[in-house]
């Protein structure tokens, strides 16, 4: 695909039919813990705005935890898991009567969505929550996702809502993702840092990732900081989606292609939702060892992986989870889904398909890993 140009990019989000819309807790709330609901106001009648003129929007909410310490008596964001859990509890109820009241201004109204890593590593869970926005979207109401901070948990959540934005982009197949935080572009190095200059274009995010400065969050209620948003500007580029980063205030003139914040090009046509989850949000669940010509004919791409090149299996999963793929000196060389149980594989390792077949039967004659199923890293 011929490389689009900053202005190309701005128009695809200015003509995008569906988008999803990405906020940070610091654009919703004080940082005394409670909900500033001009702000939330101000956001809420830019996309209104957009939504009114047949733009099908997502809104990737994030404040749960945010908006409900303050309620709950504590000066700070509090550090451990299950204070957290409590405050997004409360938090999460303030931020959508908020919504609710807000939107409902325009005539417009909003469906809740919490969801966890689980639900789109999983494909009956990442399906079912395809169908439910698809028809919240046909319905022209507007979706409040956000994680679902109360019962996530921690070893596998997210943490930011940053990524999972960019996952629920390709879950809806968005045209564009827009990412609203507390400062207006990507800089070449954190703002505070003197000599820090504003980029208005992204052509290519891989580079980016090596060459832009980022730290993580200071706002004291945000937790990514700039870190995943370039994931997550990353993750859309090579589904397809243009992205745009910039403040909530400049929400209205993003969402209508004027050069404001960063514009990100898609670097790929759309890949298939699968794959993006498997490379980016998808936590492998133990490891395959590969020999040399196994390893290469898996980084040659499109291979599936036989358990004539598997020389050991670790961790305990089972058929359908992630995986890891790695060389022999240890190097992760893809992520695969496994197409069996852990504990199925060892006496599978080394022997064709034919002995396969011969020794244990049809089922056994498949690939460990197909190549639908596996992604280079
Ligand atoms: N290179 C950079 N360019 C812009 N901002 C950066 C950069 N590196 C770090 N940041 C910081 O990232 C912060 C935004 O992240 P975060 O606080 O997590 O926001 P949110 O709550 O909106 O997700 C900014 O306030 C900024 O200080
Ligand atoms: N799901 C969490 C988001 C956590 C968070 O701080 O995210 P962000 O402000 O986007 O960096 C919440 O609603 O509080």
């Amino acid at each position: 695909m011929a490389q689009p140009t900053h202005e190309r990019v701005r128009r695809s989000i200015a003509q995008a039919q569906t988008i999803v819309v990405k906020v940070g807790s610091s654009s919703l709330t004080k940082p005394s813990g409670h909900l500033d609901p001009a702000k939330l106001d101000a956001l809420v009648a830019a996309l209104a705005c957009a939504r009114l003129q047949g733009a099908r929007i997502v809104l990737v909410s994030s404040g749960a935890i945010a908006a409900g310490f303050g309620p709950l008596g504590f000066e700070r964001r509090p550090a451990d898991i299950a204070t957290q859990q409590a405050c997004a509890s409360v938090g999460q109820g303030l931020l959508m009567a908020r919504y609710e009241v807000s939107f409902s201004r325009f005539g417009i109204r909003v469906g809740q969505i919490l969801i966890t890593a689980e639900d789109t590593i999983r494909a009956t869970q990442y399906h079912n929550a395809q169908r439910t926005l698809d028809r919240l979207l046909d319905l022209g109401v507007v979706p409040v996702v956000n994680e679902n901070d109360a019962l996530a948990n921690n070893e596998i959540r997210f943490g930011d809502n940053d990524r999972l934005s960019a996952l629920v982009a390709n879950i809806v197949r968005a045209d564009a993702l827009v990412l609203l935080t507390d400062v207006d572009a990507l800089y070449t190095a954190p703002p505070s840092q003197p000599g820090s200059k504003k980029i208005d274009f992204v052509p290519d995010v891989e580079r980016a990732l090596n060459e832009v400065k980022v730290a993580g969050s200071s706002s004291g209620v945000g937790t990514g900081g700039m870190v995943t948003k370039l994931e997550a500007a990353h993750m859309a580029a090579v589904s397809g989606i243009p992205a745009v980063l910039t403040c909530a205030a400049n929400a209205g003139p993003a969402l209508m292609g004027d050069p404001v914040g960063t514009a990100f090009a898609p670097i790929k046509r759309r890949g298939s939702s699968r794959r993006l989850w498997i490379k980016f949000a998808s936590h492998p669940r133990g490891v395959l060892v590969v020999d040399t010509g196994a390893a290469q004919a898996v980084r040659a791409g499109r291979a599936s992986l036989l358990s004539a090149g598997v020389l050991e299996v670790r961790g305990d999963f089972s058929a359908g989870d992630p995986i890891w793929i790695d060389d022999e000196s240890g190097k992760h060389i893809a992520k695969g889904l496994s197409g069996y149980d852990s504990e199925e594989i060892p006496r599978m390792l080394g022997r064709n398909t034919a002995q396969l077949r011969r020794f244990f039967g049809d089922e056994y004659a498949h690939p460990l890993v197909h190549r639908d199923n596996l992604v280079l890293v």
